[in-house]
């Protein structure tokens, strides 16, 4: 059951779910560890079809190869607002959001607007791509609730995280052409407003994350895996027992990078709080009590054209100087 790979100084830990149900403890006390020191791990056998990730890939360099005056029409200024252009997140980054739990309607609305026709065989596989990343994410997060104590997924899974829902951003990176003799940012030092984030990375990799003494650590694209983030929504309720941590994207090459990436989230109307068995007898409250809609919206009215910066995170908005 248990692998590690070798990322530079960085091991991060392979949750391979072949057997969901039977995972060793000696595994959960390394995923646990990797979550509060680097708030990074994979995951394999998560039950994806691979063609899935070849598709909407496809129906990327479909998307984002129209022009701009075409993609802007669900740009910021719009009805939809689900595409992000160039110059917001970085000069070298676009995306386009899909949001659940009705994936299908919400890529049909940006596709109908696009091509001002139906295309519902993408909508279908986004549909498709969804339900399997809403599924993932609960196995995910109840696997990381046992590392944090005995039947904690039977007390917390459903009562508290019943009601998470989840958008996908899909990512296309246009490097300068310069890039080979500077690398660049794809995208800037953030950390996610999610309860965990599941991203796959094409084989360009170039995804890092900043260590807690200040480093920046490469997180290589793994063959059949995903990286599993934690989130700021998540470092809250566990009350900092596991880590959010920034991270970003850097360019080496001149080729489009093609990222998905999936955010499972707390619906906006829950209340944020650690549970007392989370806390432990005699820890101090690292947070108040907050709703999670008011923080999406600190960190939206703090982004000032600059999604997800930094310096605005869930320590800022609702940490207890203790
Ligand atoms: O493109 C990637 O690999 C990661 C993107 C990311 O960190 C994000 O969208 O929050
Ligand atoms: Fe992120």
């Amino acid at each position: 059951m248990m692998s590690e790979l070798e990322e530079d100084s960085l091991k991060l830990p392979v949750l391979d779910l072949t057997q969901p149900d039977n995972i060793e403890s000696s595994f959960l006390s390394s995923l646990l560890k990797a979550c509060q020191e680097w708030g990074f791990f994979y995951v394999t056998n998560h039950g994806i079809p691979i063609n899935l990730f070849t598709k909407i890939r496809e129906f990327s360099n479909h998307i984002f190869s129209l022009g701009s005056d075409t993609k802007l029409k669900l740009g910021p200024s719009s009805r939809l607002k689900t595409y992000t252009p160039h110059f917001i997140a970085s000069p070298y980054f676009e995306s386009l959001r899909v949001s659940g739990p009705d994936f299908f309607d919400s890529s049909k609305a940006s596709i109908d607007e696009l091509f001002g026709q139906h295309k519902p065989e993408f909508s279908e596989i986004l549909q498709e791509y969804g339900n399997h990343m809403m599924k993932l994410s609960k196995r995910i997060i109840e696997i990381i609730l046992k590392s944090l104590g005995t039947d904690y997924e039977k007390k917390f899974l459903d009562s508290e995280f019943g009601n998470c829902h989840g958008y996908m951003r899909i990512v296309n990176y246009t490097p300068p052409s310069n890039v080979k003799e500077n690398q660049v940012e794809g995208l800037g030092m953030h950390t996610d407003m999610s309860c965990i984030t599941i991203v796959f990375q094409d084989e360009l990799g170039g995804l890092q994350m900043r260590s807690k003494d200040g480093k920046w650590l490469n997180i290589h694209p793994c063959k059949n895996s995903l990286v599993v983030n934690i989130g700021d929504l998540m470092q809250a309720w566990s009350n900092g027992r596991l880590r959010s941590s920034e991270h970003r994207v850097v360019l080496r090459r001149s080729q489009n990078r093609f990222s998905l990436a999936f955010f499972w989230c707390f619906e906006d109307e829950k209340e944020v709080i650690a549970p007392n068995e989370i806390l432990g007898n005699g820890n101090p409250r690292l947070y108040r009590p907050f709703v999670c809609l008011k923080y999406i919206k600190f960190r939206e009215s703090n982004e000032v054209g600059n999604f997800e910066k930094i310096g605005y995170t869930v320590k800022d908005f609702a940490g207890l100087n203790v």
